[in-house]
This record gives C-alpha cells, sequence and structure tokens, in this order.
C-alpha cells in the first residue's frame, strides 16, 4: 500500500487515477508521496519517507527544489495542463482593461429595477466605455505553454503580437502562429506595445525583471498583465506609474496590499488555473507521473532531476540511485553490485545540473547489504528498491 498526502485540494477526476493499492493519508508525516498547488513547502519539513512532490500546476516557486534534490526528492510539475485556463484570463483582462465592464455592471447592480433604468443606462454609458484590442501592439514576455497560446490566441483577435523568449524550446516554438514577430530586445516590446503581458517562471534572475527603468521605456497608458508571479514586477515602481497614469491598468492574478490599495488594478485571488478543465489536466498528469515514479522509478517532467525511463521493469529487480553529478559514481554502483555477484542486465543515467539519477536492472535480487553498500556511497541522496 502507498500512501499520498494532498497539501491542497487536488481534483478528483485525478486522484481516481490511484489504483486501489494508493490510500489517500491525512498526515503527511506518513506519506510516501506529496501532491500540492500553490502551498508554502519552503519552511515544511518533509518526512524522509517521502520519496515524490508533484506540483499539479507549473509555478514550482513554492518548493525548495534544491534542498529535496539533496534528499533524494524528485520533484514534478504538469507542463502546460493549465495553460488554456490561463490564456482565457488573459484575453479577458484585456478586455476588462479596455472597457471598464466591471465599472458597468457594478454601477448597474447599485441601480433601483425601475422603468426608468434602460433610459438611465443609455444614458450613463458613455462614462463605461472604452477601446478594442483589435489592432493594438501585443507583447509578450515568455513564450511557454501559456505564452505561446495567448499569442496566437490574440493574432486571432486581431492584435500585432511581439514576443520574447531567448530559451524558447523547439516545441513552442512549432506552436507559434508565423504572425507573430519574434522579439530579440525586450526594451521593443517596452517601447511599442500597448499591452505588455509577462509569462515567465519567477527564478533570481526574473526576479523584478520589471521596475522602474523598464516602466519609463513604456509608451505612456500602457496596459500590464501579470498572471505569472507577482514578484516579477517590481510593485511599488508600477504603484508610482499608476498614480501618475503612465501605466494605464495593472491586471495582476495576485493579491497583495499594495496592489489592493493601488488605484488602476485588476486584481484576482490566482484564478488562472482555476478551471475545472485545468484543475483535471493538473492532477491526471500529476497522479501518473507519481504513479510512474513510484513504481517503476521512471522520472518525467522533473523540475529537479533529469526525466529517466527505463520503462517496466521486466527483470528480477530494480533499483534506483538519486545522486551528486560527480565522475566515478556509476563505477562505484557498479562495484557494489559485481562485489555481491549482481548482475545488471540494464543500466540508464541521467544528469540535470548538480543532480543526476541512475536506475539499474538487475537479474539476481538484490539483497539489504547491496543497498547498504550503494547508501553509503558518497554523493549518494538515497536509493530506492523497485522490485
Ligand atoms: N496565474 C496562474 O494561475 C498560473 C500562473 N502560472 C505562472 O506562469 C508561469 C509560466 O507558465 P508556463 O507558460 O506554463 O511555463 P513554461 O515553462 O511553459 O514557460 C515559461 C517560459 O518562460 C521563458 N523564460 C524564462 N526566463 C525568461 C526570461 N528571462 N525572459 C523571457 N522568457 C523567459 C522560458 O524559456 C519558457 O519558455 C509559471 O512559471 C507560473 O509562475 C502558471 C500557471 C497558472
Ligand atoms: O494551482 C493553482 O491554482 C495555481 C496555478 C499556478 O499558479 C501555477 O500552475 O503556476
Amino acid at each position: 500500500m502507498y500512501k499520498y498526502h494532498c497539501l491542497n485540494p487536488i481534483s478528483n477526476v485525478g486522484l481516481e487515477y490511484f489504483p486501489g493499492k494508493y490510500e489517500n493519508s491525512e498526515s503527511l508525516e506518513d506519506s510516501d508521496v506529496v501532491l500540492v498547488r500553490s502551498a508554502n513547502m519552503h519552511e515544511m519539513q518533509l518526512p524522509k519517507n517521502v520519496v515524490a512532490v508533484a506540483r499539479a500546476g507549473a509555478g514550482v516557486n513554492n518548493i525548495p527544489l534544491e534542498d529535496y534534490a539533496k534528499e533524494g526528492v524528485v520533484v514534478f510539475n504538469t507542463p502546460g495542463a493549465n495553460a488554456n485556463g490561463v490564456k482565457e484570463m488573459v484575453i479577458a483582462g484585456m478586455l476588462l482593461a479596455s472597457r471598464d465592464i466591471v465599472g458597468g455592471i457594478e454601477w448597474l447592480e447599485k441601480q433601483e429595477a425601475t422603468d426608468d433604468i434602460a433610459k438611465l443606462a443609455e444614458k450613463k454609458k458613455k462614462q463605461f466605455a472604452g477601446c478594442e484590442i483589435s489592432g493594438k501592439k501585443l507583447g509578450i514576455i515568455g513564450l511557454g505553454a501559456i505564452g505561446v497560446k495567448v499569442a496566437n490566441a490574440a493574432v486571432h483577435l486581431g492584435m500585432d503580437v511581439y514576443g520574447y523568449d531567448p530559451f524558447i524550446s523547439v516545441d513552442a516554438a512549432w506552436n507559434l502562429s508565423r504572425s507573430i514577430h519574434h522579439i530579440n530586445d525586450l526594451n521593443v516590446i517596452y517601447k511599442e506595445c500597448d499591452y505588455i503581458t509577462i509569462h515567465v517562471p519567477l527564478l533570481d534572475s526574473t526576479k523584478k525583471m520589471i521596475g522602474a527603468d523598464e516602466i519609463a521605456q513604456m509608451k505612456d497608458g500602457v496596459v500590464l498583465l501579470n498572471f505569472a508571479r507577482d514578484l516579477l514586477v517590481d510593485e511599488e515602481a508600477l504603484a508610482e506609474a499608476l498614480k501618475a497614469g503612465k501605466v494605464k491598468k495593472y491586471v495582476t492574478d495576485f493579491a497583495n496590499p499594495l496592489v489592493a490599495s493601488t488605484p488602476n488594478t485588476l486584481v484576482t485571488p490566482h484564478l488562472g488555473a482555476s478551471t475545472e478543465e485545468s484543475e483535471d489536466n493538473c492532477a491526471v498528469m500529476a497522479v501518473k507521473e507519481l504513479m510512474d515514479f513510484v513504481e517503476n522509478g521512471n522520472i518525467k517532467h522533473s523540475v529537479n532531476y533529469p526525466d529517466c525511463s527505463a520503462g517496466t521493469c521486466v527483470d528480477v529487480g530494480r533499483v534506483t540511485i538519486n545522486h551528486k553529478n560527480i565522475p566515478n559514481m556509476i563505477s562505484q554502483f557498479t562495484k557494489a553490485l559485481g562485489d555481491a555477484g549482481v548482475n545488471i542486465s540494464n543500466m540508464t543515467n541521467k544528469s540535470k545540473g548538480d543532480f543526476a539519477y541512475t536506475m539499474i536492472d538487475v537479474s539476481t535480487p538484490i539483497s539489504s547489504e547491496v543497498t547498504k553498500a550503494l547508501k553509503n556511497i558518497q554523493g549518494v541522496y538515497r536509493v530506492r528498491v523497485i522490485k
């Protein structure tokens, strides 16, 4: 029996993929794997029995990836699974920033439902008028799963789209409409665009990437959309620009006291991925990743270990090793197995940055002595006997 623990509500459509041998545990302490959405895991002590964490979503800034890697805990995310949900919010955000739909609805809610209301509405409507997004320039920073979808949708809505992503993946490039201007200098987006939307992960290198200098370059009356993470923007500098009217609207999915009290902001409570479809997609992908890892040791869509797969083990046994990416590790593993008379039938090794993962299939059973010998090798973080 395997136990999983959910730190946030996870869609049942996904959890139902767990077969009977998996049990939902109320306690983190006795769980083998963890599912999480936005819960902050940075201050959390993870019990030794947890072997993997799956983020049912894209952003992993709430998880201490490196610390977990050093504990031999593999962290997964679900790339692209909620991208459509976010794309639709971004389109909605552009429309809400362009026309005072919210103001109009709020005004009507305050009116008495008298016969006069239709006449009054006709008189009042000019106060809520706006502009169309068709024909306007949209700059997209980050052309990953979300950025590409936003770009393509915006093209279909008649926008002139500029995209920037120095690390664009081949897949993303293939999916991008040919009408999009691929920009190599971010300043072009700041200077030219009427709407700017950011879709990059929160990393040390991207923190506050939109600050006072970047805002100063932007067109007067620009609309800035942030459905990625609040810390990507220097919101103190932005608040000044909003008050001065330099930035017309800031549409953000991340509430905090500053944006909540700044004029010309449209703040939503982190709703980007809160659709039935996105929640189901993320949960299904996360559960499948965890099952394949628990049962076969395979890694797909990890953010702190390399992807590594050896399929299903058809031999007598399989052992997996999370370890440092340093020389001489493999030879020590094969020696430990060879010394114990264990024959290796298949071996796969992959690395990502400072971390590596080795999967070894064997045609002789793996004893606890061999496991101990592997664990004692310096640089080994975790050894799991899968079979
Ligand atoms: N509001 C919400 O509910 C949601 C928010 N998000 C946020 O959106 C972010 C992006 O999500 P996805 O598109 O799914 O991720 P992704 O990983 O598919 O795309 C991110 C893209 O950003 C690019 N990038 C990285 N650094 C960059 C830089 N300095 N300049 C330009 N591009 C850069 C990468 O090359 C990649 O193509 C997530 O990391 C998360 O923080 C994601 C899903 C839901
Ligand atoms: O799980 C959620 O609702 C948040 C989604 C998100 O921010 C992400 O996937 O990065």
